[in-house]
C-alpha cells in the first residue's frame, strides 16, 4: 500500500531513522541527491552527452542542502555548475553546511538574489530548484519570487527543470501555491519532481500534479514507518471483483431512483454502470409521467413505478434490494421527498448530485438522517452547499503552511456527516467517518481529463451502488469505484462520453484478472 506522508510525517519518519542509529542526516541527505541525479539522467539521458550544464539554486535549509550534493554529483560527472545560495551560509542546518563546505571546495558560491540571470555558455540545461522543500512555511515573498520568474523568461525555453522534493511554493500538505500578502502567489513550475522515501500528498492534491510535471519517488533508506492518520495513495480496487458463482440475487439488486420526464438519462447512465460493475439486477424506479421514455430505452434493466414516498417504501419491504442510489437527474423536489424515506429503510445508499443539493438549507437535516452505510459523492459545489465553512476553508488564497487540503476538508466532512464522504475531482478523496482516507488522482501516468464531460458523475455514482450491492462496505465500495472510474476513461481516452464508461467496464474487468 503506498501512503503519502505530510511534511510532520515526514520528519517523524526521518527522526525516528536517525533515533534508531541505522542512517545518519548525512546519509539521507547523500542518497537524497543521487536519487535527484539518477532521475534526472533516466528522465534526459541525452543531457548527460549533449547538456552537461547546470544552474543550482539552494535555500537555507536542508532542501538546499540537498541541492549542494547534486551541485557536487553533476561536477564530478564533467558537469558545468554554477550554484546560488539564498541567505546566509553560516547559518545553514549542520547537514547542509557540510555539503555546502564540500561544495565549496569544488566550485563557487554566488549569493540569490542575482542581479543578473545566469548566463551559462550557450543551449539548453537544467535548472535545479533547490530552494524549499518540506520546511516551506509561507508565501515566496519579493526576495524569492523574482529569482523563479527569471526562468520563466525567454532564454530559459529549453532548460529542463527538476525540482528537489516539492517546487518551491507548493505546500507539501495540500497541493496549494502559498501566497505572500497580496503579491500573486509564486511557484517553481518543473518538468520533473523528484522526492524522498513516499510521495507526499501536494504532488497529487488541488495545483501539485500541474506544477510538479512528472514526479518520481526515490529510495533514501529509511524503514517503512507506519502512520495510522496517513492518507493513502489508490493504486488498485482494494477487492475482489470477480463473481464466484452463485444465483443472480446473490449478486444484489440495485435500485436507482430516476427523475421525470425529459431528465432520466443521468439515472439509466448509473444504473447501467451498477449492472456492469455486477450487480445481480438493478431496478430503475421512475414517475409515471416517464415510464413510457425508460421502458423504450432499457432492456437487461428493469423499471418500477415509484409515485411517493408511500410507494418507495413499499418497494423497499422487498428486503432483497439491497442497495440505493438517489440523486442523477432526481430533481430538488422528488429529491426531498424521496431521500428521507430511502435512509429510514437502511440500505446501503448513494446520494449524489440532487439528492445533496435538495439539503443546501439545512445540511443538518440529511446528517442526522444519515447512516453508516451511506456514501455522499459531492462534487465541489456540491460539497460547499453542505459543508460551507469547510470549502471556504479550502478556497482563498494559503497564506501560511502546512495549509488545509481536500485531505482534511474531506475528513471533517466524513465526520460530521457520520458516513463516507468521497469529494470528487481529478484529485478525488474519500474518507470514512472514523478518519480512514484515501486519495485517488487522476494524475501523472493515470490521467484523464475526458472525464470532465456531462454524466461521468452519475457513472461515478452507479459504480458505487453496484458495489454495494454486491456487498462491498462503503469506504470500500467508494474507493474501488473511483479506481474504475478512471481505469474506464483511460481505456476509451480522447472522444469519451459518459454512457462509454460502464461498456469499457469488461475490458478494464478483464484487464485487472477479475
Ligand atoms: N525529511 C527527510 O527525511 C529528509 C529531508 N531532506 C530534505 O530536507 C528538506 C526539508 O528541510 P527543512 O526542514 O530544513 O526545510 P526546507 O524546505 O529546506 O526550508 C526551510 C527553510 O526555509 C525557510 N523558509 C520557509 N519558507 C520560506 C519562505 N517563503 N521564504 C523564505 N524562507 C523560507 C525557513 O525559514 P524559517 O521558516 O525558519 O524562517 C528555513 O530556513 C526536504 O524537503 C528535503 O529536500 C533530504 O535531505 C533527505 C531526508
Ligand atoms: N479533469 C479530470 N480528470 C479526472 N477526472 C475528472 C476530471 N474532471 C472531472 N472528473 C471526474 O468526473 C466526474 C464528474 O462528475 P460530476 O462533476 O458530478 O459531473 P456530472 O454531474 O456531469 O456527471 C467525477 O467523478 C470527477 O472526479
Ligand atoms: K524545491
Amino acid at each position: 500500500m503506498s501512503v503519502l506522508l505530510t511534511a510532520a510525517q515526514m520528519r517523524a519518519a526521518e527522526h525516528a531513522g536517525m533515533a534508531s542509529g541505522a542512517v545518519s542526516g548525512a546519509e539521507l541527505m547523500e542518497r537524497a541527491g543521487q536519487g535527484v541525479v539518477a532521475a534526472l539522467l533516466k528522465t534526459w539521458p541525452n543531457s548527460e552527452v549533449a547538456a552537461r550544464r547546470a544552474i543550482v539554486l539552494c535555500g537555507p535549509g536542508n532542501n538546499g542542502g540537498d541541492g549542494f550534493v547534486i551541485a557536487r554529483l553533476l561536477h564530478q560527472r564533467d558537469w558545468q555548475v554554477e550554484l546560488f545560495l539564498l541567505g546566509d551560509s553560516s547559518r545553514l542546518p549542520a547537514d547542509a553546511r557540510l555539503n555546502h563546505d564540500r561544495w565549496n571546495a569544488l566550485g563557487k558560491v554566488g549569493a540569490l538574489p542575482f542581479d543578473a540571470p545566469p548566463r551559462l555558455s550557450g543551449g539548453e540545461g537544467v535548472v535545479i530548484d533547490a530552494l524549499f522543500g518540506t520546511g516551506l512555511t509561507r508565501g515566496l515573498g519579493a526576495e524569492v519570487a523574482p529569482i523563479l520568474a527569471r526562468f520563466e523568461a525567454a532564454g530559459y525555453a529549453d532548460w529542463h527543470r527538476v525540482a528537489v522534493d516539492l517546487p518551491s511554493g507548493l505546500c507539501a500538505d495540500s497541493g496549494r501555491v502559498l501566497a505572500a500578502g497580496d503579491s500573486p502567489a509564486a511557484v517553481f513550475r518543473a518538468d520533473l519532481t523528484v522526492s524522498f522515501h513516499s510521495a507526499k500528498p501536494g504532488h497529487f492534491l488541488a495545483q501539485g500534479p500541474e506544477v510538479c510535471g512528472a514526479l518520481e519517488v526515490v529510495d533514501i533508506g529509511l524503514a517503512a514507518a507506519s502512520f495510522a492518520e496517513a492518507a493513502e495513495l489508490v493504486t488498485d480496487p482494494g477487492l475482489p471483483l470477480g463473481k464466484r458463482g452463485g444465483h443472480k440475487f446473490d449478486h444484489g439488486h440495485a435500485l436507482i431512483l430516476s427523475g421525470g420526464f425529459g431528465r432520466t438519462g443521468a439515472a439509466r447512465l448509473a444504473a447501467r454502470a451498477a449492472l456492469r460493475i455486477g450487480a445481480g439486477l438493478v431496478t430503475l424506479a421512475v414517475p409515471g409521467a416517464a415510464q413510457m421514455e425508460v421502458a423504450a430505452q432499457i432492456t437487461a434493466l428493469m423499471m418500477r413505478r415509484v409515485e411517493t414516498a408511500e410507494a418507495l417504501a413499499q418497494l423497499l419491504e422487498d428486503r432483497r434490494l439491497n442497495a440505493v442510489c438517489l440523486g442523477p437527474g432526481l430533481g430538488i423536489e422528488r429529491a426531498r421527498m424521496l431521500v428521507p424515506e430511502a435512509l429510514r429503510a437502511g440500505r446501503a445508499t448513494v446520494l449524489d448530485a440532487d439528492a445533496l443539493s435538495a439539503f443546501a438549507g439545512d445540511p443538518e437535516a440529511l446528517f442526522t438522517a444519515l447512516h453508516a452505510d451511506c456514501v455522499l459523492t459531492p462534487h465541489g459545489g456540491e460539497f460547499a452547499r453542505l459543508f460551507p465553512d469547510l470549502a471556504r476553508h479550502l478556497a482563498g488564497p494559503l497564506q501560511s503552511g502546512p495549509g488545509f487540503s481536500r485531505i482534511d476538508a474531506a475528513r471533517a466532512a466524513a465526520a460530521r456527516a457520520g458516513c463516507t464522504v468521497l469529494l470528487k475531482g481529478p484529485d478525488t478523496v474519500i474518507a470514512a467517518p472514523d478518519g480512514t482516507v484515501c486519495v485517488h488522482a487522476a494524475a501523472y501516468g493515470r490521467a484523464a481529463p475526458w472525464l470532465a464531460t456531462a454524466g461521468a458523475g452519475d457513472v461515478l455514482a452507479g459504480l458505487i451502488c453496484g458495489l454495494l450491492a454486491r456487498g462491498a462496505g462503503a469506504y470500500q465500495a467508494a474507493r474501488a469505484a473511483a479506481f474504475l472510474h478512471v481505469e474506464a476513461a483511460r481505456c476509451i481516452g480522447p472522444g469519451l462520453i459518459a454512457e462509454d464508461l460502464p461498456e469499457a467496464l469488461p475490458a478494464v474487468l478483464r484487464g485487472l484478472g477479475a
